[in-house]
């Protein structure tokens, strides 16, 4: 078994993450997209409408990060993601992300819609595990940006892009509400860890609400 994920071909360990994440019902069905930087200017990213717990390493197509154009894709039936259009706005945001996640996290979701109508960010839990973001202080005041979700995704685009140019996020990730959580990090692996890391920030809020 590799090591960490960076240690597999880009798309045989976005193959092994949607797998990992349908288990834990983080991409059910067809949901959720999963992408890593080829190069400077061009992505792998999932294929549009597949199971994602049955993902193989030809259901990735490359696309140009500046047009969004496919220039490689094994299976001639296959469309690039659908949520295309937010991976390219992370990777044209932020010239160190090396892979980008999108899954459907109930936790996720449900933190979305407790927030006010309007609200553009969700406060996270100061807890040891923030630290997964590489913020170190004590008590940080740390916000996961909240988009709405539109029927439009190049206007989900849009919004990422023309908030994210304005104001740089406290983390690499986030949420659009009643959608889903996408994390982005400088490897695979981080990006991974980070996926995991906010769902148990969240998740932990849930509860310590609940109790
Ligand atoms: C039932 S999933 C609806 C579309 C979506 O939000 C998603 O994440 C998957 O879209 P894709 O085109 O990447 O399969
Ligand atoms: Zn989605």
């Amino acid at each position: 078994m590799a090591q960490t994920l960076d240690d597999l071909p880009p798309r045989a360990a976005l193959a092994e993450i949607a797998r990992d994440f349908h288990a834990r019902g983080w991409m059910a069905g067809t949901a959720g997209n999963l992408s890593a930087r080829a190069d400077d200017g061009h992505f792998w990213i999932t294929a549009s409408g597949m199971p994602k717990g049955r993902l193989d390493e030809l259901d990735f197509l490359l696309v140009r990060v500046k047009d969004g154009e496919v220039v490689e894709r094994v299976r001639p039936e296959n469309k690039p993601s659908a949520e295309t259009a937010i991976h390219r706005a992370i990777y044209a945001l932020f010239p160190a992300a090396r892979a980008c996640l999108h899954g459907h996290v109930v936790t996720a979701a449900i933190a979305a819609d407790r927030a006010k109508k309007g609200a553009k960010s969700l406060r996270l839990p100061a807890i040891e595990m923030i630290k997964g973001f590489d913020i170190w202080q004590q008590n940080p005041k740390v916000d996961l940006p909240l988009f709405e979700n539109h029927l439009d995704v190049a206007k989900i685009a849009r919004d990422i892009d023309a908030r994210f140019k304005k104001t740089k996020p406290a983390v690499t990730a986030l949420m659009v509400r009643a959608h889903g959580p996408t994390i982005w990090g400088a490897s695979l692996q981080q990006a991974y860890n980070r996926f995991e890391i906010l769902e148990y920030l969240l998740r932990y809020q849930a509860q310590a609400r609940a109790r």
